[in-house]
């Protein structure tokens, strides 16, 4: 069939955005992931899909499959993309919406310095819903927090690292790291995508504090590998950070391909993330 869509990306987190309200489509995992191919499709870290919503309350229900062509809770940097989206093809007039995804209403607000601002919603901080299997693991208090030593492999010779878990509705781990440019990220991250005591998998985030107000996160996604920013990674990281008593609200966040913001006033407030959502190209492909 022939598919119409729109290329978009948020910090350099890059999607392919589809309207599914005006086309029909019912795709395979092998389908999605031909669509977010950067060879045999059009290349994407996520697909974005718009349609009419089913829940109370909501304006648009949003639909996110990673690369690997699964489908996912949430996607911080795809909310941006899919109001700057659902604005420009005049599918709302509204200038903040609400969007009901597989983990919830969040709510997007179109900013006049052309940024956009997501409501996210409150962080998941219970172990457990997360999902992370703490059993027999010794739990090390830090502030507010907890980390969790996960044993890892690094050149060869085991390596004890303490992560945090949070959920956005998705799943995260994330690691303080000394430098985050020069973190192993290509060899612990699918290590920790792929550890056992994350039965759905996880996100990976590697974050270096630079200040109490300023991080540089570096994030290998559940499902995409390596991208240049992940926005529930940074809620998760600056949220992980304040509670390990590291940071405080608001935090800028330095991702490989742009800047974020995350304000986040504590334990049951909604964590907020600001930044860019780009139309790249518009693009018709035959899947
Ligand atoms: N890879 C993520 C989904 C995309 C999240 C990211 N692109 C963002 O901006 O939040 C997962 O499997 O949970």
């Amino acid at each position: 069939m022939k598919l119409k869509f729109t290329k978009m990306q948020g910090a350099g987190n890059d999607f392919v955005v589809i309207d599914a309200i005006h086309q029909q489509i019912d795709f395979s995992a092998e389908q999605w992931r031909r669509l977010a191919d950067r060879r045999f499709g059009v290349g994407a870290d996520q697909i974005l899909i718009v349609e009419r919503p089913t829940a109370p309350g909501a304006d648009f229900r949003y639909r996110i499959f990673n690369s690997d062509g699964g489908e996912v809770e949430q996607c911080g940097n795809g909310a941006r993309a899919f109001a700057r989206f659902v604005s420009d093809k005049g599918l709302s007039g509204e200038r903040s919406i609400r969007v009901q995804t597989m983990s919830g209403i969040i709510a997007p607000t179109l900013e006049d310095d052309g940024s956009v601002t997501v409501d996210m919603g409150a962080p998941v901080l219970e172990p457990a819903t997360v999902p992370f299997d703490s059993a027999g693991l010794p739990g090390l208090p830090q502030g507010h927090d907890t980390l969790w030593p996960l044993t890892l492999q690094l050149q060869g010779a085991p390596l004890e690292v303490p992560v945090s878990v949070v959920s956005m509705g998705n799943p995260h781990a994330v690691q303080v790291v000394e430098d985050a440019e020069t973190a192993p990220v290509a060899e612990l991250g699918p290590q920790v995508e792929h550890h056992p005591r994350f039965p759905k998998r996880v996100n990976a985030g590697f974050m270096q504090v630079v200040d109490r107000r300023h991080i540089k996160l570096r994030v290998f996604e559940r499902g995409a590998g390596e991208t240049l920013a992940c926005g529930t990674g940074a809620c998760a990281a600056v949220v992980a950070g304040i509670r390990r008593g590291l940071l405080d609200s608001p935090v800028r966040v330095s991702a490989r391909g742009g800047e974020l913001s995350i304000a986040w006033a504590g334990e049951g407030q909604a964590v907020h993330l600001s930044g860019p959502a780009v139309t790249v190209f518009e693009g018709e492909i035959n899947i």
